[in-house]
């Protein structure tokens, strides 16, 4: 089985891809996945490292980009519908997977006219405009939230739950490392939050007395490095925190922290519940929709974060919230419990089956033939 796995853009909607890429080449040799995405896409840094073929699309957002923006977006679309036929030409998938992200739209639109089957996987409890439009074409839509049901036809979802990467699973069957110190984890999303990083260096004011029993690793996206290794210092709070831009390795990451302080992307939601960790969760005020306020809604309704808007939440009080849980280790298991029934660790393995049930139903139990017989020609195909 070939697998084309089209989108990226951040770690939200690219993790997920992973996820499934490493699921699919571990059950058979013969197996392979290629993606698709962009340059500017965390994919162009991530994919070739983790081993899986990538070709690129240029295609960029349309929306909050100015006139000019929008007009240079539109001119690139056809483009990149012409280089999606191109690649599905040459690579001939036997299944094309959108997890979201610029690359996604052409890339499924593409593949669905040249009769190869399609899925989209939406993370989010509320989705895009992009994939509510997939939503229509494609034959499978995974979904993780209840939320984000309704908005596609009922019989093509499928609510399965975001994939997690391998490694992250380490978490879901072993408890915390040992440590001494009480460990934060304090994260962005995939490309960190100016907003949370400055609440953080707000609350350090009234968390002086309870300093030496902290151990922080603080993620805070390129921007803010500087910025916020800076504040750490300024505070006296230097030798307990290791700010870093990006942590390549999160399953380390959360198997240290005792609490996570993060946004409410919805794949870092899922890795929380699979790592069985407590969190407190600040949104993202301006994601679209506010979907990362619907996300995190399903955590703190089951009792397994605290959410607070951004706009509400002062260094102070961000201060109180810690002290209270660090203080209450019997509330933290708690909501870790909660956290871990949330937790769909089978996600990538159900996503991969319905990938062979696609295959084998559009090119039976063989798969395609990848032999020059069988290119389609397409629309803007030199095949
Ligand atoms: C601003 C915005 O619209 N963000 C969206 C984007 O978020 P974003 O890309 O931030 O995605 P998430 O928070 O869902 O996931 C972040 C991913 O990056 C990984 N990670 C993070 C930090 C780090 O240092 N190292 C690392 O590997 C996490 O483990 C996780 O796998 O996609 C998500 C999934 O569609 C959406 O829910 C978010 O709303």
């Amino acid at each position: 089985m070939k697998v084309l796995i089209a989108g990226g853009g951040t770690g939200g909607h690219l993790f997920p891809g992973i996820a499934l890429a490493e699921e699919v080449v571990t059950r058979h040799p013969a197996n392979e996945v290629v993606f698709v995405g962009t340059e500017k896409g965390l994919e162009a840094r991530v994919v070739p490292k983790e081993g899986y073929p990538l070709e690129f699309v240029k295609v960029q957002g349309l929306k909050g980009k100015g006139f000019l923006g929008l007009l240079k977006g539109l001119i690139a679309l056809p483009l990149a519908f012409l280089a999606s036929f191109r690649i599905l030409s040459r690579q001939k998938p036997d299944v094309v997977v959108g997890v979201g992200g610029y690359a996604s739209g052409p890339v499924v639109l593409a593949a669905w006219l040249m009769g190869i089957p399609t899925a989209i996987q939406e993370q989010n409890a509320l989705p895009g405009l992009t994939n509510k439009v997939l939503g229509r074409i494609v034959k499978v839509v995974f979904t993780a939230f209840e939320e984000a049901r309704t908005f596609f036809p009922e019989a093509k979802v499928q609510m399965i739950g975001n994939p997690i990467r391998k490694k992250l699973m380490d978490n879901y069957l072993r408890s915390n490392t040992a440590h001494e110190k009480f460990t934060v984890l304090i994260f962005g999303g995939s490309l960190g939050a100016r907003g949370l990083n400055n609440r953080v260096l707000e609350a350090l004011d009234s968390l002086g007395d309870v300093k030496d029993q902290l151990s922080i690793v603080h993620q805070t996206g390129k921007l803010d490095l500087e910025n916020v290794t800076k504040g750490y210092a300024d505070k006296g709070f230097a030798d307990v925190a290791q700010v870093v831009e990006f942590i390549d390795d999160m399953s380390s990451a959360y198997s240290r922290a005792d609490l996570v302080i993060c946004r409410a992307g919805a794949t870092s939601l899922a890795e929380l519940t699979v790592c069985k960790k407590p969190s407190i969760l600040v949104p993202f005020p301006h994601a679209t929709d506010n979907h990362q306020e619907v996300n995190a809604r399903a955590l703190v309704d089951a009792g397994a974060a605290l959410m607070f808007r951004e706009s509400e939440l002062t260094g102070l009080k961000l201060a109180a919230e810690l002290r209270g849980l660090m203080t209450d280790p019997a509330k933290l298991k708690q909501m870790a419990k909660k956290a871990g029934i949330l937790g769909r660790p089978a996600a990538a393995k159900e996503l991969a089956d319905v990938c062979v049930d696609l295959t084998t139903q559009a090119w039976g139990p063989g798969g395609r033939d990848r032999g020059p017989k069988d290119v389609k020609k397409a629309p803007g195909s030199k095949a």
